[in-house]
């Protein structure tokens, strides 16, 4: 787990003394660094062709003076220029600054643009893990400059302006950050590397080792990790030889009636193929035949009201529900809602179930946290603002993470950069996801997989965020064109690489 934590640049920092304080030296992290910047400095821009490398007030122009002497050692020709007067560098920078063996110059943005003519590639090393507030004046003039010149951009640890922690831009829509085509970062990747729009502005990120102490992560104890097997593998269930279906649950998902009852399949299907023993689809009368004409091995239910639901999840078998995708909204559906929700199964929360409780979220929050099975709400962001709408202004991590300990439920936050936060803390974000995915009825798949997974009995965090993974992948299976029903036989492939590699 630990291969795929991710650090805020606080932790970063720390990570940093740790390192520092067991008697590494600074400047031999920073030469470290500094080196790993010249090698993809090179790897973008061959042989030929000035270097330019901005460097600002800290220990990110630090690796800057670094990568310069190593690129000038090679034969390169390299320019450094200044944000501020080398005078008023201090420590492990001032040390790299004196060892680069020539003069950084200190410009004027209009002396930066000059510089700029004619160059093949622009190191930005103006601001990383310190950054602690937008970026103003010359420091901001310089990144338009940067970005202004189509040029392409080399960011040391972080796109300077791009906060770390939240991957937004610092100063949100008035603020600047540099757009890099590659971005080189230390010892662990931070959660704004991932997190739209940090992830677009990074372009390709590398990770480097730089003789960061990987003992330091225990101290620090990240909690949010970047999704993929690393998190939840050792919860995927492998059916057994001499094992039985009933060992893989049953799946129950409640379907809408016959005009919306398209999602309600799309979920039972992929249900049963993430894996669920058995899928029961259960639907109002007028859906039943449209159902039958489709489904083969899920099986189909009949359900009028409340009254009937609460009677058939009394069977301890049934033990995960999905209600939401195209259910309906109105008094009958919330209802229906509340009586899934005294049942004790695993419960998956989506689309029209999250819609229903708008006006009275605190009546659904508390109804989760008083039940004793656990609970996977997967809203888009219109949903999420239904329920909670004074957390839409928080960075995307923080909306999640606020939002799971409030409703005591599982949160995914779905997007390009879907979040999976636990009320225990843990948050995952997910990066797998091609952007063919945002298409009709994706939610309705993702919705259907993670009640597979709670059916298998994975708990709630790690059944989430595996269904956000698999989700992700059988779109990049399918690519270009994509369809939602498309997603459903390619998951057979994506389970078969997962077993294959696991
Ligand atoms: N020993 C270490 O701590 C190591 C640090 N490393 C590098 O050091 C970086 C972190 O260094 P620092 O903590 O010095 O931070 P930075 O170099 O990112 O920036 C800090 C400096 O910028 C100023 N500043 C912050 N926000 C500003 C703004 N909006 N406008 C103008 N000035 C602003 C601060 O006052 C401070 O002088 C990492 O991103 C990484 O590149 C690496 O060299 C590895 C080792
Ligand atoms: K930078």
């Amino acid at each position: 787990m630990m291969k795929s934590a991710l650090l805020t640049p606080a932790e970063m920092k720390r990570a940093d003394e740790i390192t520092i304080d067991s008697g590494v030296p600074g400047i031999d992290l920073m030469e470290c660094a500094g080196d790993h910047v010249a090698r993809l400095a090179r790897d973008m821009c061959g042989t030929e062709g000035r270097v330019l490398v901005v460097c600002g007030p800290g220990n990110n122009g630090g690796d800057g003076f670094v990568a310069a002497q190593c690129l000038q050692a090679t034969g390169r020709q390299v320019d450094v220029v200044l944000l501020k007067e080398a005078s008023s560098l201090t420590g492990d920078a001032a040390i790299a600054y004196s060892r680069m063996g020539f003069e950084g110059e200190l410009t004027t943005t209009e002396g930066l643009r000059q510089k700029l003519l004619g160059c093949s590639l622009v190191i930005d090393a103006l601001f990383g893990a310190g950054l602690s507030r937008p970026l103003q004046g010359e420091a901001e003039a310089f990144v338009s400059a940067i970005n202004e010149s189509g040029i392409p951009v080399l960011s040391v640890d972080l796109p300077s302006g791009l906060n770390g922690e939240t991957g937004q831009v610092m100063g949100g829509e008035g603020g600047c950050a540099i757009r890099a085509e590659r971005s080189v970062t230390f010892f662990r990747h931070k959660p704004g590397h991932y997190l739209i729009p940090g992830r677009v502005l990074c372009g390709r990120v590398d990770c480097v080792d730089i003789g960061i102490r990987e003992n330091a992560l225990s101290e620090i104890g990240p909690t949010t990790f970047i999704n993929g097997p690393d998190v939840w593998s050792s919860f995927f269930r492998v059916p057994q030889l001499g094992g039985h279906k009933y060992d893989r649950g049953h799946a129950v998902i409640f379907g809408g009636p016959m005009m919306t009852s398209g999602a309600g399949r799309l979920a039972a299907g992929a249900a049963l193929r993430a894996g669920a023993g058995l899928v029961t689809l259960v639907s109002p009368p007028s859906a039943v035949m449209a159902n039958a004409t489709q489904l083969t091995a899920v099986m189909l239910k009949s359900v009028k009201e409340a009254g009937g639901i609460l009677e058939l999840l009394k069977d301890p078998r049934l033990n995960a529900a999905l209600i939401g995708p195209g259910y309906g909204l109105g008094d009958n559906a919330r209802a229906a809602i509340q009586a899934i929700l005294e049942s004790d199964c695993a419960l998956v929360l989506d689309a029209d179930a999250l819609t229903n409780f708008q006006h009275q979220p605190t009546e659904l929050f508390d109804a989760i946290h008083k039940r004793a099975g656990p609970v996977v709400m997967t809203p888009h962001d219109g949903e999420f603002a239904r329920l909670f709408p004074d957390l839409m202004g928080l960075p995307k991590l923080e909306k999640a993470r606020q939002a799971a300990l409030r409703s005591g439920a599982v949160l995914v936050l779905k997007g390009a950069d879907t979040v999976i936060a636990s009320p225990d803390g843990r948050a995952v974000i997910n990066e797998n996801a091609p952007a063919w995915l945002a298409t009709a009825g994706s939610g309705d798949v993702l919705a259907g997989i993670v009640c597979a997974a709670l059916a298998q009995k994975v708990s709630a965090f790690e059944a989430a965020s595996m269904a956000v993974w698999l989700h992700g992948a059988a779109g990049a299976e399918v690519g270009p064109g994509l369809i939602a029903e498309d997603l459903v036989p390619a998951l057979r492939l994506v389970i078969a690489k997962l077993v294959g590699i696991s």
